[in-house]
């Protein structure tokens, strides 16, 4: 799959969320956005899946411009690129397991939907989705009930109830500690790599950025202002992202966790790695 920005703007009111944003990703890799609080990483990533519109330019998957897609196109489109948020976004009250067949509405009869009837079929897909992301004992308990770190794995298996081919994700970390977080960025990573999807997150630290993206783009006040790999992102790079001045150090974007060995441990039994 290629998806390429050509000349984007997305503009509210005077100001350029977005300004002119050209970059093209060839195939499924693992991309992080990063750059500081109002650079347009939410912006961006929400036009992709048509959250909101760009005011200018074009993004174009495989030769199809997704921006000019309506109704029936549109929303297939949508179903194809999943969106995970830093809040999870699920229904707290509602079990785990219905909560991950919700990634389903829109593909099933909304009657059907309604009263939780779904498909044996779809049961089982959803089961098997949260057993492989290491969740699968908290199937029928209420999400609410979860851990940040939990929920945010419903959240991704709500998404790969979809099926997408692009799993975007704003800030899926932001709200967790560095336990959790590295739970959900390796499952991020995982599911990356095994299943070949892209995943386009938007990071807010640079050292995740640096351990799980094979790409990362760096946006300052709307504008691309790095697009490489994560190895060419020096200390003075970051600096320029991030427009800090000479006392920047990278602790201000870490959460580097130390990595104990029993930590280490318990990530890989809970992802089943
Ligand atoms: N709906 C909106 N109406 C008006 N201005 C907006 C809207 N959404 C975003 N903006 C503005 O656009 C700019 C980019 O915001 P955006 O949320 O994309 O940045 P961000 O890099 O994702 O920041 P954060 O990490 O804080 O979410 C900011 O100046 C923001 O105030």
């Amino acid at each position: 799959m290629r998806l390429e920005f050509r000349n984007v703007s997305k503009t509210f009111g005077l100001k350029a969320a977005v300004d002119d944003v050209s970059f093209a990703l060839d195939g499924a890799g693992f991309v992080g956005v990063i750059g500081r609080s109002g650079a347009g990483k939410s912006t961006l990533l929400r036009m992709i899946n048509r959250l909101g519109d760009a005011t200018r330019g074009q993004i174009l998957v495989d030769g199809t411009d997704i921006l000019s897609l309506g109704g029936k196109a549109k929303r297939a489109w949508q179903a194809n690129c999943a969106m995970i948020f830093q809040q999870f976004n699920l229904v707290p009250r509602m079990d785990v397991a219905s909560n991950v067949l919700h990634g389903l509405l829109g593909q099933r009869a909304t009657l059907a939907t309604i009263f939780n009837l779904w498909r044996a079929e779809d049961i089982r897909r959803a089961l098997a989705i949260l057993d492989r992301l290491g969740i699968a004992e908290q199937a029928a308990k209420r999400a609410e009930a979860l851990s940040g770190g939990q929920q945010q794995r419903v959240a991704i298996a709500r998404a790969l109830m979809q099926d997408p081919r692009i799993i975007l994700a704003d800030e899926p970390i932001a709200s967790l500690d560095p336990m959790n977080a590295q739970l959900v960025m390796d499952a991020l990573k995982r599911i990356q790599v095994e299943d070949g999807r892209m995943v386009i997150a938007n990071l807010h630290t640079l050292d995740t950025a640096r351990r799980y993206c094979d790409r990362v783009i760096g946006m300052r006040d709307g504008r691309v202002v790095f697009d490489g790999r994560p190895d060419l992102l020096t200390t003075s790079v970051a600096r320029d992202i991030y427009g800090a001045d000479a006392n920047f150090t990278e602790d201000m974007t870490s959460t580097a966790i130390e990595e104990r060995d029993e930590d280490i441990r318990y990530a890989a039994v809970l992802v089943g790695g």
